[in-house]
């Protein structure tokens, strides 16, 4: 049902990974009848299709971008960081101004995790705010521990929190070890923690991406600090869904090579998949082990690697061989690739959005972890959720090298007993992950439409 008094400003921060599960929060809001402001600032905008969608919901969605004064790119650095708190902060005030001034004041602000400055914001101008914690809850769990009680990520030893598994030191967060060189990113994910709104209540409320059967125990583990609300998977793509849901691409980059082809031309699960995400750049040794490996596993695969136009990325002998071989592509539609019947495996870095669309895809996984949270999700993935396999990095430093990757995906793909049942546990938790989305019983359907009548409309009937 529409409600016009109903308006909820989204606040991201511009990177890829945090900009696809908001708007998709965004549009399972306003499939609801909620309006929505989606702000971020205009560097995440520049590389994307300003596509138009028939979708009726849509038009309750209005994109509002500002300047951070990085337009044309940026990378994550304490200057960046900065002025994006600046010129974000601004924007929510004039934002918020702008929407009284019309007589439409918003109801809430829904913020992503980087941008703990925009719930700041909105307490002090007396408007309720939300989290949108869009790493694994189990995330939450280990960094409310940190900065609660403190526990030493210093000393080497396995680390055995309430509710969670017990994480060795190569498991932790990297930005809890000595070795970050980005404190500055745990300064950002401490304000959250100080920041969360208690609306009047005991308990702050804090939305996640992810979904009750994946998560049960770190969600429930919470509840005598904090509500943790699943309502995912929140993925870029709604191609996994049985349906093909209702696409649209709206701040998302457009695909610009075609690989539909070489997919639509492979056998059922018998490609790779490799991609690192939105910010990782591996050395150039590392890429030629990756290509190595791939070669040596004899497989076709795609692989997404940003700038590769450039092919300073590896040994051009290596690239012509891989070219044979596979297909090399800048960005791809990943939820689209996975969800393709002929995509057995993914190599991914463990970003939790790429992680969670691997496991609402079913497809298996081999673990190649580079920083922040993704140690961790490898950790949950291998030995909790026993849906992938974790490369081997070798102790004297260096590349992981391409028999180790090789090795990891013939794992995965292979007719071996440990293949079989991580296949078997994929297929189990896609059904689960889609079964959550689901508006007949689905666990995180049911879980947004409670958040919206306790917090949007204050616990009153519609
Ligand atoms: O060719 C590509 C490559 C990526 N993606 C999408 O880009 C997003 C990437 O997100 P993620 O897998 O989370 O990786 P990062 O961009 O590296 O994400 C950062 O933010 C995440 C959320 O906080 C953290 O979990 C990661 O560790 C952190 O690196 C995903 O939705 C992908 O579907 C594409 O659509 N096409």
């Amino acid at each position: 049902m529409v409600n016009n008094n109903i308006n909820v400003l989204i606040v991201t921060f511009p990177g890829q990974a945090h900009i696809n599960p908001a708007l998709q929060l965004a549009k399972n809001l306003a499939k609801r009848g909620v309006s929505i402001t989606f702000l971020t600032s205009i560097s995440s905008s520049s590389s994307s299709s300003s596509s138009s969608s028939s979708s009726s919901f849509h038009n309750l969605i209005e994109f509002v971008s500002f300047s951070d004064g990085y337009d044309d790119g940026w990378s994550v650095t304490p200057e960046f960081i900065s002025a994006l708190r600046d010129h974000g902060s601004k924007a929510v005030e004039d934002a918020v101004a702008a929407k009284r001034g019309e007589g439409r004041p918003f109801t809430r602000l829904i913020y992503t995790l980087s941008v703990p400055w925009a719930g700041g914001v909105a307490r002090r101008l007396g408007l309720p705010a939300t989290l949108l914690w869009i790493q694994p809850a189990i995330l939450f769990g280990v960094y409310f521990h940190y900065f609660n009680s403190n526990f030493d990520a210093d000393d080497g030893g396995a680390i055995d929190l309430p509710g969670l598994p017990v994480l060795e030191s190569r498991d932790l967060p990297s930005f809890l070890l000595p070795s970050t060189p980005s404190k500055f990113v745990l300064a950002t994910f401490k304000e959250n923690f100080e920041n969360l709104d208690r609306d009047g209540g005991d308990r702050p409320t804090v939305l996640v991406n992810s979904f009750d059967a994946l998560e049960a125990e770190a969600l429930r583990g919470m509840s005598s600090y904090c509500r943790l609300i699943a309502v995912g998977p929140l993925l870029p793509s709604t191609a996994y869904l049985d349906d093909g849901g209702d696409d649209d691409d709206d701040l998302i980059p457009t695909p610009v090579e075609d690989y539909a082809e070489f997919l639509d031309s492979k056998e059922e699960k018998s490609v790779v998949y490799v991609a690192f995400g939105s910010y990782t750049e591996l050395s150039k040794p590392q890429m030629e082990e990756i290509a190595k490996g791939l070669i040596a596993s004899a497989k076709p695969f795609l692989w997404a690697i940003r700038g590769f136009e450039s092919k300073e990325k590896m040994d051009q002998d290596l690239w012509e061989e891989l070219e044979k071989q596979g297909k090399i592509v800048g960005w791809c539609n990943q939820v689209g690739v996975l969800s393709h019947p002929c995509v057995g495996c993914f190599v991914t870095h463990c970003g939790w959005n790429s992680t969670l669309e691997s496991i609402a895809s079913g497809v298996p996984m081999v673990l190649f972890p580079q920083w922040s949270d993704q140690a961790t999700n490898a950790k949950l993935v291998q030995d909790l959720w026993g849906t992938g396999v974790r490369v081997v990095v070798p102790e004297k430093g260096g590349p992981v090298e391409g028999g180790e990757i090789r090795r990891c995906i013939e794992i995965v793909m292979g007719g071996g007993e440990r293949g079989e049942e991580i296949r078997r546990e994929a297929k189990k938790w896609r059904d689960l992950g889609k079964g959550a989305m689901k508006e007949d019983g689905g666990t995180s359907h049911a879980n947004l439409n409670i958040f919206i009548h306790d917090q949007l409309y204050g616990g009153e009937e519609r």
